[in-house]
């Protein structure tokens, strides 16, 4: 059986590549960051951990360079844990971060930034997030509509666009398709784009530079400012302040705001009620936890741009709807999930199966796990064929009652984490081959036999309500 553990991956690819001691930790970090990345979004890791850079590693100490002694402080405050979990993850025995400032942490990727921020550096969008790779569906077609709309460039009549909704569910992917769309459609506009992460650091670094004058210019001179996560501003008194005023200069100028927050703007506790009733003036959108057909797209979507990243890997019938279904929290984790399968799959050079699928990424499929038991699954089946449950377990071989069984023992096996052994028991005490024959049976038949596709379908969608 395939066998993709942290561990084994590891060592594969040490013994692959053969790296010193050093360039390994340098190849960790950047995988580090790489996680980091998908798990916090691209505006966050670029405020907070691209500046940053590993210097070395030393008893269980992973020793980081910062640009200032702030970002240190909130890196190791907000994301420490997250950092200490990927680099051990990555093979690098660490329990504790020490940041240490470095003006030059982490330049050598990229050339240094102009000491003059000019807004057009500012709003330049990421290229990954565009409405071409947004995949539009029932809970998220609002929030699309309205984010096209602005796009436009044209006159809006709500100001601002209010985007909420849970983590990962595409609000930064959208603020960055308008800048991106706007950056074509409209290139004469000044659009901005930051995180309050990011509007917090330019505040605290303005008043402590004493250039404020300069920090209210800059943003008050932008046509369309978008501000992610906002939800942290919250205790955050003055800084608070600081976007009312801008805010109110915007719209007196009519400039066109976007806001998003992980809440809607009455549940961001400890910001300030003149704030939350400017945030609900305009349209306040909420972006719906995911349905299946919105994740299976994405991950088709997503296929589609791995076909070049991966060329070779091939990915068996039933693994992305696998996935849509087993992965239901949101679309970040789905993505990472595909990633990771890939990823595997070009290091052992194998088709990703759905077992490997369930090998691999047992410990995101736990995290996910809607904890529906095989007794639910049995009843849900019983009443849709309208048999007796005691039928259904019993002994009786009738066509009648073996083939629900067997779709019910297809559906354990694919909505639980249960092993078949554990079905097996479950089903009057059959063998696991009793149990892996009846899944194989319903793999086949779901190819051939439509009733039994659609039956299936009903039945798994039933279950996830
Ligand atoms: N409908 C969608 N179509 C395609 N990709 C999506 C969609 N929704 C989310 N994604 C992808 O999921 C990932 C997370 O999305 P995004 O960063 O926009 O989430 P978010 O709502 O801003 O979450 P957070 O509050 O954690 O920042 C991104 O890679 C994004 O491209």
């Amino acid at each position: 059986m395939f066998r993709a553990r942290g561990g084994s991956l590891r060592r594969l690819e040490q013994h692959r590549l053969g790296q010193s001691g050093s360039r390994m930790s340098k190849m960790q970090w950047e995988q580090v960051k790489t996680d980091m990345r998908s798990a916090i979004g691209a505006g966050n890791f670029k405020s907070w951990i691209e500046p940053l850079s590993l210097v070395t590693t030393d008893e269980g100490v992973a020793h980081l360079a910062a640009p200032n002694p702030f970002v240190g402080d909130y890196v190791s405050k907000t994301y420490g844990d997250q950092i200490i979990y990927h680099l051990n993850r990555h093979g690098l025995s660490v329990q504790r971060l020490a940041f240490k400032v470095e003006s030059a942490a982490n330049t050598p990727e990229k050339p240094a930034a102009p000491k003059a921020v000019t807004p057009a550096a500012d709003a330049r969008p990421d290229q990954r997030f565009t409405f071409d790779n947004f995949v539009v569906g029932k809970p998220n077609e609002l929030a699309h509509a309205a984010a096209k709309r602005v796009a436009e460039g044209g006159p809006v009549t709500f100001n601002p666009l209010f985007l909420y909704g849970g983590v990962g569910l595409g609000k930064t992917h959208l603020m960055h398709a308008i800048a991106h769309e706007l950056g074509q459609r409209r290139p004469d506009l000044n659009v901005l784009y930051i995180s309050a992460d990011q509007f917090i650091y330019r505040f605290i670094s303005a008043l402590r530079d004493r250039k404020m004058m300069d920090f209210k210019q800059h943003f008050r001179s932008v046509d369309i400012l978008m501000v992610d996560d906002i939800q942290f501003l919250e205790g955050k008194e003055s800084t608070q302040e600081e976007f009312f005023h801008t805010f109110n200069a915007l719209v007196d100028q009519n400039k066109q705001l976007i806001i998003s927050a992980d809440r809607a703007p009455g549940e961001i506790r400890d910001l300030s009620e003149r704030i939350k009733s400017r945030l609900q003036c305009g349209l306040v959108v909420d972006l719906h936890p995911t349905d299946y057909e919105l994740r299976l797209g994405v991950l088709h979507a997503k296929q589609e741009t791995y076909l070049n990243v991966y060329p070779g890997v091939d990915i068996a019938p039933g693994v992305l709807e696998f996935l849509a279904h087993r992965i239901s929290s949101n679309v970040r984790v789905l993505e990472g999930a595909l990633n990771r399968l890939y990823a595997l799959a070009s290091l052992v050079g194998r088709t990703v199966t759905v077992e490997m699928a369930q090998d691999c990424l047992s410990d995101i499929l736990r995290a996910s796990d809607r904890k529906l038991t095989i007794e639910e699954i049995q009843r849900k089946v019983s009443e849709h064929y309208d048999i007796r449950l005691s039928d259904m377990l019993g002994p009786k071989r009738t066509r009648t009652l073996a083939r629900p069984r067997q779709v019910a023992m297809w559906l354990c096996k694919q909505m639980t984490t249960r092993s078949l052994p554990e079905i097996g028991r479950k089903f009057g005490k059959r063998d696991h081959t009793t149990i892996m024959h009846g899944v194989r049976k319903i793999d086949e038949l779901r190819q051939s036999d439509s009733q039994i596709a659609d039956d299936l379908e009903l039945l798994r969608r039933a279950l996830e309500d």
